[in-house]
């Protein structure tokens, strides 16, 4: 599955559960190279979205294509191994090393698959995303004595070594403190260098969590899509305002955006 198409088409879909519309009349195109941030309030639909476009729910009505594949038409299992989800609700409890973490990518289990050695090539680009993510040190640790933003990072390397075409990531930097989530902002953006042809989504409610590669932005509010295309025509002042129905002057600095009520 390849080809020079969007990464992902989603087209005037509505998401309706038990008669209430979580999502009404949304659409999003986004091509290779190209980095979202989804934002809205609580409430706003964000995560209900994110599961279609990581291809775990169907739409209502309307169409979602993955790499040209519509959902609906094709196992889901096959699309989802085009697509890294890093859920920072991750339910891993074993004492596994960093590196066995990240290697559970290949596979896409939470744990080892008895009998599924790696090959040294896999460990050799295990070995490289750990160091891209800035765990070189940590390669070895164990994931109970893992701070929260270790961890977040491992989980990223875990859902690249399946070589994605895209990366879906829910609220990365929650729970994290000052220093952890400008290292996680930092191993994004150096990421998106790394791998210009990787499309990214990056679900927030914080504007100050927005790395400075990010290139589109997307608002919802009660379902629906407030404004979509370009960061910097999207995430003004007047819209984020709207959105989160709160008065909030926007900013942005060395591509870095701050939001300030
Ligand atoms: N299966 C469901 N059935 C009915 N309502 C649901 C279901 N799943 C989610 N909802 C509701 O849909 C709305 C959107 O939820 P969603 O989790 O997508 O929002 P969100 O923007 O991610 O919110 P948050 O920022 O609080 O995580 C919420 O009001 C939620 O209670």
């Amino acid at each position: 599955m390849s080809g020079a198409g969007p990464v992902l088409e989603v087209r005037d879909v509505d998401l309706v559960r038990q008669g209430a519309y979580l999502l009404r009349s949304v659409s999003l195109t986004v091509s290779r190279g190209q980095h979202w941030a989804l934002l809205g309030g609580n409430g706003a639909g964000k995560s209900t979205l994110l599961g279609l476009l990581g291809a775990r729910t169907h739409p209502t009505r309307g169409t979602v294509e993955v790499l040209g594949h519509r959902l609906g038409k094709v196992d889901l299992r096959q699309l989802r191994a085009f697509v890294g989800h890093v859920d920072p609700r991750y339910p891993l409890t074993t004492p596994l090393r960093v590196l066995d973490v990240v290697l559970t990518g290949l596979t896409n289990t939470t744990e080892p698959v008895p009998r599924r050695q790696p090959t040294p090539d896999q460990v050799a680009r295990a070995d490289e995303l750990i160091g891209m993510l800035g765990l070189a040190t940590r390669r070895d640790a164990r994931w109970p004595v893992l701070s929260q933003g270790e961890r977040g990072r491992a989980l990223i390397a875990r859902a690249l070594l399946a070589r994605p075409t895209l990366l879906l990531l829910d609220e990365p930097a929650t729970g994290l403190d000052l220093a952890a989530r400008e290292q996680l902002l930092s191993s994004l953006d150096a990421l998106r260098v790394e791998q210009p042809e990787l499309a990214t989504v990056l679900v927030t409610h914080h504007l100050e969590e927005l790395p400075a590669s990010t290139t589109h932005a997307l608002l919802l509010r009660e379902g629906r899509v407030l404004a979509s295309g370009v960061a910097d025509e999207v995430l003004t002042s007047d819209h984020v305002t709207k959105a989160f129905d709160h008065p909030v002057r926007i900013t942005r600095e060395d591509g870095r955006w701050a939001a300030r009520a």
